[in-house]
């Protein structure tokens, strides 16, 4: 292969790379630095090759690395067009056409004879350049299942296999234990009701010897009958606004109950975590501490997002304000990226999943523990997400708002954060300390306003609108 061959090849890789929902840093080039080449037990029929991908960091200051499995053809797919990564001749395959595993079904064939073959040492365990597969007991896979693709607005690519499994190829990866298989492994052997089971994960060998493995993605139960939080909140309230009623309580989709349900789930998840983690308490410090990394992360979405710098004076107080909350605060490990789209209700009732935490955070900041009330504070936030979210919807499709649409969203809102808080407190019984919640809504909708200000500029208004509202909130 000649040195232009191989310019093209990460040229194109690079573009693709660049309009992926999974990459980080958009609006910033794609620079590739490195390509580590793994190979894949099994593969042949078609040729597979998985790619760890080094490329500067989204804030340019660094390195990540992404996860990209590509499926080979001698002759060009049709069905797979959407998914072409280039074209080029392969020193060893000739002249190939390169496409995006995950939507290749054939392709995926080979990971899930991974996970039924895992048991017979598909991998020599010595092999530094393989992805290995591991079980967890002994899950009821059919190996026949063919792959769908999740699609949507994933951090990650989902694929369901039939209806027995789903798979998570994490996108964008570090060396280290991944949050999301760490605590779907406790809360499994837990036995907790909320969580779809962990059947297995693969990752690939440490590269140096100061280097962790890189796990690469998740084999879960696959949860028949659900329907994410996040659909069936907007689709109460669809209802309220079709119904002519005076309160979100008398509307046939009230979604009160559910919400009070979800807050005991929610509840019941954190203390398993708390039982397979422990418990730490934080002090004085600890909670200055907080309140700096808070005040830091401000500064940097002000000077990312012009209409957060110019409300950032009166939030920031907000954030001092634990400094001053009375300790010790009892922390311990959480979701740390709770909001409805990560909550599923199923006929067994609510489950929780995507334990990996906020995607933007490095891995060692979204292991730490920390206090259940940041969850509570992201659960909050979505219900306002949902409210206001539905009224954008409702612009869109009828032209305007009306006063009492916009009304009843807010009651809406306001009904079922009330409704989660008392399910929680059913549980967890810990005294609610306000100044520490409203600290943590004002973190996650600064953390908001960024994602949507890179991903969804047309959302951006919401968290903006939140942080307007908690700008005029009393500190004191
Ligand atoms: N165990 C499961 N069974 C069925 N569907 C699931 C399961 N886990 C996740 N999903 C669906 O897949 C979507 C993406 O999963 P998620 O873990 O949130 O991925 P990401 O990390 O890419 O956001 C969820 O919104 C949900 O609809
Ligand atoms: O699900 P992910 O781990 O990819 O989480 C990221 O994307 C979410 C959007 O899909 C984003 O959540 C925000 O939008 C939701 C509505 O789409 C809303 O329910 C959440 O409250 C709001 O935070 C999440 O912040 C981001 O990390």
């Amino acid at each position: 292969m000649t040195v232009t061959d191989q310019a093209e090849r990460t040229a194109k890789l690079a573009a693709y790379l660049s309009t992926a929902r999974w990459y980080a840093g958009k609006g910033r080039e794609v620079e590739i630095h490195s390509v580590r080449r793994l190979t894949m037990p099994g593969a042949g029929d078609p040729a597979v090759r998985v790619f760890v991908v080094e490329v500067t960091s989204a804030d340019g200051t660094g390195r990540d690395h992404y996860h990209v499995p590509l499926s080979y053809y001698p002759e060009p797919r049709e069905d797979l067009a959407h998914a072409l990564i280039g074209s080029w001749t392969d020193e060893q395959l000739g002249e190939v056409h390169a496409y995006d595993a995950v939507h290749d079904h054939h392709a995926m064939a080979l990971w899930l004879r991974g996970f039924t073959d895992a048991g017979a040492a598909a991998t020599a365990p010595d092999d530094r350049e393989a992805v290995h597969f591991h079980v967890v007991g002994e899950p009821d896979l059919d190996p026949e299942a063919r792959s769908t693709l999740l699609s949507g607005e994933q951090s990650n690519s989902s694929v369901f296999f039939g209806d027995t499994a789903m798979m998570k190829l994490f996108r964008r990866v570090t060396p280290g234990v991944n949050p999301d298989i760490e605590i779907l492994a406790a809360l499994t052997e837990a036995g907790s009701d909320h969580v779809a089971t962990l059947y297995g994960w693969m990752d690939a060998p440490a590269l140096g010897t100061d280097d962790e493995p890189l796990q690469l993605g998740i084999l879960q139960q696959f949860l028949t009958t659900a329907s994410d939080g996040w659909g069936l909140a907007l689709s109460s309230l669809r209802t309220l606004f079709a119904d002519d009623v005076d309160t979100p309580r008398s509307s046939g989709g009230d979604f009160a109950a559910e919400a009070h349900r979800l807050g005991v789930a929610v509840a019941e998840v954190h203390e398993t975590m708390a039982g397979a983690f422990g418990t730490e308490q934080w002090g004085p410090d600890d909670l200055a501490a907080l309140a700096d990394t808070m005040v830091g992360r401000l500064d940097a979405a002000a000077a990312a997002v012009p209409e957060v710098a110019e409300l950032a004076p009166s939030l920031r107080p907000l954030l001092d304000g634990v400094r001053r909350v009375e300790g010790p605060v009892t922390i311990q490990r959480v979701h740390g990226d709770l909001h409805l789209g990560q909550t599923l209700r199923t006929v067994r009732g609510w489950k929780i999943i995507d334990f990996e935490g906020e995607p933007a955070k490095p891995l060692a900041e979204r292991r730490r523990p920390d206090s259940p009330w940041r969850d509570v504070a992201g659960m909050l936030r979505s219900f306002d997400y949902a409210a206001e979210g539905s009224l954008q919807d409702r612009l869109e499709a009828v032209g305007d708002i009306d006063s009492s649409a916009a009304q009843g969203a807010r009651e809406w809102a306001a009904r079922n954060v009330n409704a989660f808080l008392a399910g929680y407190d059913e549980v967890c019984a810990d005294d609610l300390d306000e100044a520490l919640l409203t600290a943590y809504a004002v973190d996650k909708a600064v953390y908001e306003a960024v994602y949507e200000a890179r991903n969804r500029p047309t959302w951006l208004s919401i968290p903006l609108a939140a942080l307007r509202r908690l700008a005029a909130t009393d500190p004191s």
